[in-house]
């Protein structure tokens, strides 16, 4: 008998090279994401990171290596195929990446449209009901992203992540530019989204407040590879200099002594 199709990992990476012209960015990446996990993407500036995460979503071709999505080759599959896979996977990008032309009811509907999945008064019932999952108002559909706060952006992004009811779910910096408090909330929103709906998550992020709040394991990339790759608790152990200057540098700790005091 077949093993469940949900055995595989849900993104397996093994000896990922990355190149461009002379910079070669990833030698050697291997990285495996389990199903339900929360795999935070951390590492110095230009280490590779949003650059892993295009190489998931298809944007990129690392130069050599293999990438699994749900044990299937994103490399050498037909394009039928792959845009298949690639309807399992949302994605936020660090700005939100909203169409500014479109309104909040528009960009909802996006990728349902693209797809060809439903019909116009379903697609209308399914953005009220992503608004709703993100606590926005039916009335937020007719908006456009400029008269939106920084805050409501991220929300309609990730409402359009979650348009086609993915399983995986992939987050660049989604706290950036956002203050503490709106921060906290979309944090305990995205927390929350992930339990219900099962998601797993892989989010790029330099923020140890987003991270600890997150994260059921960190992988931590440096030196052209996974450095690390476990929970926070056993990360703190490595003995690194990135490790230690990301973690246990001031605003590392002071962040850690926040989370640990119980927020
Ligand atoms: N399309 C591209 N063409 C050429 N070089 C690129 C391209 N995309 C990324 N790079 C280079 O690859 C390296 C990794 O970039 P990437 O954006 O993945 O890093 P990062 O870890 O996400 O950085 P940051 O934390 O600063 O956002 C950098 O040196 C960058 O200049």
């Amino acid at each position: 008998m077949n093993p469940p199709a949900n055995c595989h990992p849900v993104i397996e990476m093994r000896g990922v090279v990355t190149r461009f012209g002379d910079n070669l960015v990833h030698d050697g990446v291997d990285l495996r994401v389990d199903a339900g996990e929360v795999v935070a993407l951390v590492g110095g500036s230009g280490s590779g990171k949003t650059t892993l995460l295009r190489h998931v979503i298809g944007l990129t071709r690392p130069a050599a290596g293999e990438l699994r999505l749900f044990g299937e080759s994103l490399l050498d599959g037909r394009a039928e195929h792959i845009r298949a896979l690639q309807r399992r996977f949302g994605v936020l990008f660090q700005q939100g990446a909203l169409f500014s032309a479109f309104t909040v009811g528009e960009n909802i509907a996006f990728p349902l449209r693209e797809a060809r999945v439903a019909t116009d008064a379903e697609i209308r019932d399914l953005v009220a009901l992503k608004l709703a999952m993100v606590e926005l108002e039916p009335a937020h559909a007719l908006l456009k992203p400029a008269e939106l706060s920084g805050g409501m952006v991220k929300r309609v992004a990730l409402a359009r992540a979650l348009a086609l009811e993915p399983e995986l779910l992939l987050l660049d910096e989604p706290t950036a530019g956002l203050d503490p408090d709106r921060s906290t909330a979309f944090v305990a929103l995205i927390r929350d989204l992930q339990r219900r709906l099962g998601l797993t998550v892989v989010l790029v992020t330099h923020d140890i407040d987003t991270l600890a709040a997150l994260a059921t394991k960190v992988a931590v990339l440096g030196e052209r590879r996974i450095l690390s790759y476990a929970s926070l608790e056993d990360t703190l152990k490595v003995d690194h200099p990135f490790i230690h200057r990301f973690f246990h540098g001031e605003h590392g700790r002071r962040a850690l002594a926040r989370v640990q005091g119980g927020n």
